[in-house]
């Protein structure tokens, strides 16, 4: 197994272009957050702020709207339960995370088909959390033109592969994988990348990250990365290994890493990574 290490993510964060504007750092979408876990969809949309991307909306619940506003007002936003904006929003990102704090009510069941039913072949899915343990269920169908990624945690890999954990092996991954036709994080302590017929292990992570929101956060990260990094691959594996990285360095003197505390530190250690090429 391939080893994430610091030298994927120095060759791959890029040096921006001198002339370069925000409509080419990524034009995000995130789409997620019931009335209950707006929390989770508005760190995925400040992770991919803070990770770079140049343009961020978060389709949510109305009732978040004050809280994102309130936590960047950078970000866009649009209300995840009127299908023909959330059709118009899709059409124009280059990247969409759909699942955090989605819920799994049948109005969530609607947001997810909406989204994966308007997505083409340019653009990309990241799929998480309520998105993924829906389409477990089997009421939605994955039919969509976008090229999914998936990152589910442990028990939502349960779920979607209908296997137990202890048939779980690296051979089954990728088997589920393949079938899928899908990019896989499967988080965990390592997390373990699937791509192509590729599998990469993280060298980050600690136990401080065991915190409700810190997988919401890698979406945001994910999301940022890809809009920004045109080799897809790189960018997922140094996405990766950045979240982790830094919840690594503030457990040095931190017992517990927020993840909202490493969706701050982003900046900081994006541009050492750029000034170490
Ligand atoms: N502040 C917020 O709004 C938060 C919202 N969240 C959202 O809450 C929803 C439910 O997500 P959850 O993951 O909590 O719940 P789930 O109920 O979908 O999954 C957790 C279940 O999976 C099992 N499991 C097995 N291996 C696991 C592993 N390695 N890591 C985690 N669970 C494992 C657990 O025992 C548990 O029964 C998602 O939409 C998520 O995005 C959470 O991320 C927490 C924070
Ligand atoms: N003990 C651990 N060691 C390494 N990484 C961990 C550990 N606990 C949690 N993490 C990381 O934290 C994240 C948790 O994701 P997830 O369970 O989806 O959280 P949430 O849904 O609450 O946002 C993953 O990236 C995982 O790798
Ligand atoms: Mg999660």
């Amino acid at each position: 197994m391939k080893k994430i290490n610091k030298e994927i993510v120095i060759d791959t964060i890029p040096i921006r272009d001198k002339d370069t504007y925000k409509n080419k750092m990524g034009r995000i979408l995130c789409v997620g957050g019931t009335h209950e876990k707006g929390g989770a969809i508005i760190m995925s949309g400040l992770a991919a702020l803070y990770s770079g991307a140049g343009l961020v909306t978060v389709a949510t619940d109305q009732v978040n709207r004050t809280s994102l506003h309130t936590h960047a007002p950078e970000i866009m936003f649009i209300d995840m339960y009127e299908s023909d904006n959330l059709i118009e929003a899709v059409k124009e990102k280059d990247v969409i995370v759909i699942g955090p704090g989605l819920g799994l009510t049948e109005k969530s069941r609607e947001v997810l088909k909406t989204v994966l039913q308007s997505a083409s072949g340019e653009q990309y899915l990241i799929i998480d959390a309520d998105a993924i343990t829906l389409l477990a269920e089997g009421k939605v169908k994955r039919e969509t033109n976008g090229h999914c990624i998936f990152t589910p945690h442990l028990g939502e890999w349960q779920r979607l592969i209908g296997l137990n954990k202890n048939k779980l092996t690296v051979e089954s991954n990728q088997q589920a994988q393949k079938d899928l036709q899908s990019i896989v994080v499967l988080k965990g302590s390592p997390t373990q990348v699937y791509v192509d017929s590729d599998v990469f292990e993280n060298t980050t992570g600690n136990p401080s990250q065991a915190t409700g929101g810190m997988g919401d956060t890698l979406t945001g990260i994910l999301a940022g990365f890809i809009g920004q990094i045109p080799n897809v691959k790189q960018a997922i594996l140094s996405a990766v290994f950045i979240h982790s990285y830094i919840a690594d360095q503030l457990a040095e003197t931190h017992y517990v890493t927020l993840p909202t505390q490493v969706i701050r530190e982003l900046p900081k250690v994006m541009r050492n990574f750029a000034d170490a090429k």
